[in-house]
């Protein structure tokens, strides 16, 4: 192979390396299933590949970036009236900051989301140190395109938005003591609209779309091998990466 192979490799300082944390995006409506598919892939990667290898997985959801509010934004949250599924709602400097910071090899301290109380909670802060795989989820997370770049592989996870709804529902009941017509209000007049305006569009940037979720595992068994794959060592010749669209091999 000669030297236009070597054009599509912009990010990697050496053949012999994938990027480490390799850095994984999913994307996906509310309620898809997307931090489901992140724990079985996960799971699946934790059982094949990196315990052998002592490496680790890390999972990070966009919901731990959202902005604080001001008093007037917080009234509004509490009657579901506030926009959580737009742009605007996210603090996209700080995640683009944490996500360098992860790919630079430095340590980084994560605030759990209260959705209750619509605001980041200090008091159980996770800290990441540098991770194999890290799996970023969220319902924008391919929205920003500076943020999107840095994936090396993006999954969007595509679910009936009727059982989307329905997830949600319950979740929004269950876990989060929110009543139904205010659930149901703040749906309609807020998380399907930017849905359709802000996430779906971004379902072209995936390099791979799950349907169904969490059950498709034929998909998940793919995509985990996909990834055994690149990260595994190869005596003769060492798959180098950009993103999925661009694997090559390396010239000899
Ligand atoms: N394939 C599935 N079958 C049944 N329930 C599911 C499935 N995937 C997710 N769920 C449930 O739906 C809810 C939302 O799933 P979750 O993975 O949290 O979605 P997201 O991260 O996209 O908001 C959770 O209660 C989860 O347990
Ligand atoms: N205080 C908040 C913050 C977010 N939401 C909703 O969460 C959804 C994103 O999280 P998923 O796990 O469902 O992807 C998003 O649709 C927001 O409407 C909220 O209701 N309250």
């Amino acid at each position: 192979m000669t030297s236009p192979a070597w054009g599509v490799l912009p990010k990697l300082n050496t053949l012999d390396k994938v990027p480490r944390p390799f850095l994984i995006g999913v994307a996906g409506g509310t309620a898809s299933g997307k931090s489901t598919v992140c724990s079985k892939i996960m799971e699946q990667l934790g059982q094949n590949f990196l315990l052998e290898n002592n490496s680790m997985v890390t999972i990070i959801s966009q919901d731990s970036f959202y902005r604080d509010l001001t008093q007037e934004e917080h009234k509004r949250a509490l009657k579901g009236l506030y926009n959580f599924d737009h742009p605007d709602a996210f603090d996209a400097d700080l995640m683009l900051t944490t996500l360098k910071d992860l790919i630079a090899g430095k340590r980084v301290e994560l605030p759990a989301y209260d959705y209750v109380l619509h605001k980041r909670s200090p008091s159980s802060c996770t800290i990441i140190n540098s991770s194999d795989v890290v799996l970023f989820e969220g319902i924008l997370v391919f929205y920003f395109p500076e943020i999107r770049d840095l994936f090396n592989m993006r999954l969007f996870v595509d679910t009936d938005p009727d059982i989307r709804l329905s997830r949600r529902v319950l979740k929004d009941i269950e876990e989060r003591g929110r009543e139904l017509d205010q659930i149901l209000n703040q749906y309609v007049q807020l998380v399907k609209p930017a849905f359709e305006e802000f996430c779906l569009p971004t379902k072209k940037y995936a390099d791979v779309i799950i349907p169904r979720g969490a059950d498709n595992v034929v998909a998940i068994d793919l995509i985990v091998q996909h990834i055994q794959e690149l990260m595994r060592p190869s005596k003769t010749s060492r798959r180098s990466r950009n993103n999925s669209d661009s694997i090559v091999e390396r010239p000899h």
